[in-house]
Parts: C-alpha cells; sequence; structure tokens
C-alpha cells in the first residue's frame, strides 16, 4: 500500500501472519521513484506475540529506521479501519508505543525522549542541550537520533546544503536526522528536515517530536506545539508518559508487485 502522514510517504507491507519479507534490496528497489514505488520509509506490519502488531521501518538508501513517526500513524490507521479498535499497541524497534483515534486524526505517543548523550547517541559525553557544532543545535533522541538547529527563517534555511554535512558528522556515529527550526511563538514552529537515509521530505514525525523538545529544553516554547511542515500540521505534546504526536494520514492506493519487478531483484 502507499500511504502518507502530511506528506511523509510510505510503502506499507502487510505480512502479519506470513514470514517477513523485506531484505535490503527489495527496500531500494521499492523506493527508486523511477523503477519501483518511491517512499520516504518502508513500513513491514508482523503479527506480535507481545503488542497488536510488530513494525520494521527502512529508508529509501536501505538502511533501518529505529523509528518512524508518521508511518506508525499510518500503520496504526489502517490497523484500526480493518479491526474496528479506537487504540493499538504496535512494538517497534525502541518498545510499544501506544496510538488511538483522535477525531479524523491519529494521535501516537513516540515514548520519552533520549536527551543522554550515549543514548542519541553521539560519540562522546557532552552537553546535549548545546552541541559544539556552527549553529549551536541540539542533540534529541526519539529512538532515532536528531539534530535540531533553530533559525531565524526556516524557508530560508540551506536544508540541502547543511542537512547532509550534518548527517554524517562524526559527532553522530549512526549518523542523524537533522531539523531546521524557527520558533513563531510558545505554541508554533516551523521546522523543515533533512531525513538520515532519505534526504529533504515533506514531513518527520520523529523529528517533530525531537523539535518540541528541543524548543523547550531550550526554554523558547511551552510543552505543547503546533508544528508546521512542507506537507502540513502536526501537534506535538509532550506529557508524563511520552511524546504524543497527533496528525492527518491517508491512504493513497493499494498494489501487487509483478513476478517481472521481483525477478530483478
Ligand atoms: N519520517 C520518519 C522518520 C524517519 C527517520 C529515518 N530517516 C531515520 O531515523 O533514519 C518519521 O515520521 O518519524
Amino acid at each position: 500500500m502507499k500511504w502518507h502522514g502530511a506528506g511523509n510517504d510510505f510503502v506499507i507491507l502487510d505480512s502479519r501472519g506470513k514470514d517477513a519479507v523485506v531484505t535490503r534490496a527489495l527496500a531500494v528497489a521499492l523506493g527508486d521513484r523511477n523503477r519501483g514505488i518511491g517512499f520516504d520509509q518502508l513500513a513491514e506490519i508482523r503479527s506480535s506475540d507481545t503488542a497488536d502488531i510488530d513494525l520494521d521501518f527502512w529508508n529509501a538508501d536501505g538502511s533501518r529506521a529505529g523509528a518512524c513517526g508518521n508511518a506508525t500513524r499510518c500503520v496504526a490507521r489502517y490497523i484500526m479501519d480493518l479491526t474496528g479498535q479506537s487504540r493499538l499497541t504496535i512494538r517497534t524497534a525502541r518498545g510499544v508505543l501506544h496510538a488511538r483515534i483522535d477525531g479524523d486524526q491519529v494521535s501516537l505517543n513516540m515514548g520519552h525522549p533520549q536527551t543522554a548523550w550515549d543514548e542519541v547517541p553521539l560519540s562522546r559525553d557532552i552537553d546535549t542541550a548545546h552541541l559544539p557544532l556552527d549553529g549551536d543545535p541540539v542533540a534529541v533522541g526519539m529512538g532515532n537520533p536528531h539534530c535540531v538547529f533553530f533559525v531565524e527563517d526556516a524557508d530560508a534555511a540551506d536544508v540541502a546544503g547543511i542537512g547532509p554535512r550534518i548527517e554524517h558528522d562524526p559527532l553522530f556515529p549512526d549518523a542523524t536526522n537533522v531539523e531546521f527550526a524557527e520558533i513563531r511563538a510558545r505554541d508554533e514552529i516551523r521546522m523543515r528536515v533533512w531525513e538520515r537515509g532519505t534526504g529533504i521530505t515533506l514531513a518527520c514525525g520523529s523529528g517533530a517530536c525531537a523539535t518540541a523538545v528541543a524548543a523547550h529544553r531550550r526554554g523558547l516554547t511551552d510543552k505543547c506545539v503546533r508544528m508546521e511542515l512542507d506537507g502540513g500540521w502536526l501537534t506535538l505534546d509532550w506529557r508524563e508518559d511520552g511524546v504524543w504526536m497527533t496528525g492527518p494520514t491517508a491512504f493513497v492506493f493499494k498494489g501487487q508487485l509483478t513476478p517481472a519487478f521481483l525477478k530483478g531483484l
């Protein structure tokens, strides 16, 4: 299936009750926007012993992602529409996440942010609230690493130039996602993103959570903010039980891969 959440687009495979099928080669082939389908992330749903479902993520370059907030919201919508549930538990690499229907939107608890240097992870013991990089960014883990820059004008930020340089900075042993955030008010942020393993995307759920956390840690915003991304709006609410993200989901199409496509892998 093809889905998107605020323009962050996904191929979602439902492998419940079957063997997992995704390999790095399949991820790269499906992610090719010319010869495959194209996606920001690929998500594979599997049967779970400990939650309603298990979920794994791949980036467009075939690398694994430990978290993907928008794909998790889309998958939650898909399963809840199928089963009639209004709440769902989803096991991802970072643990069991809780989702629920919220009007026409889906809310997801992305868990507690990781603010210790070795949790993000960074390559050495430094203050995650002030990284020793030009622009004084903040590092936050949300099950995946993020590096958040605060800028005057997010639309003017050189996302394509700075993003890939920071993605592979030696400070981040597992590389990092990179966010450029403009504070508009105590409760509103404009953010643009360079995603690890994928590049510029129209939205990034875990990045939105990381940005809200970073802005609050710096004293710039309250704990609940609205965030405008290139592809739409998300709401982030950092509560006692974790960072909740609420936003839209959209089902685009369902299809079948041809034998010829699969043979070419
Ligand atoms: N789009 C995703 C994040 C993908 C993160 C991935 N690029 C990585 O950590 O490698 C989201 O909505 O959270």
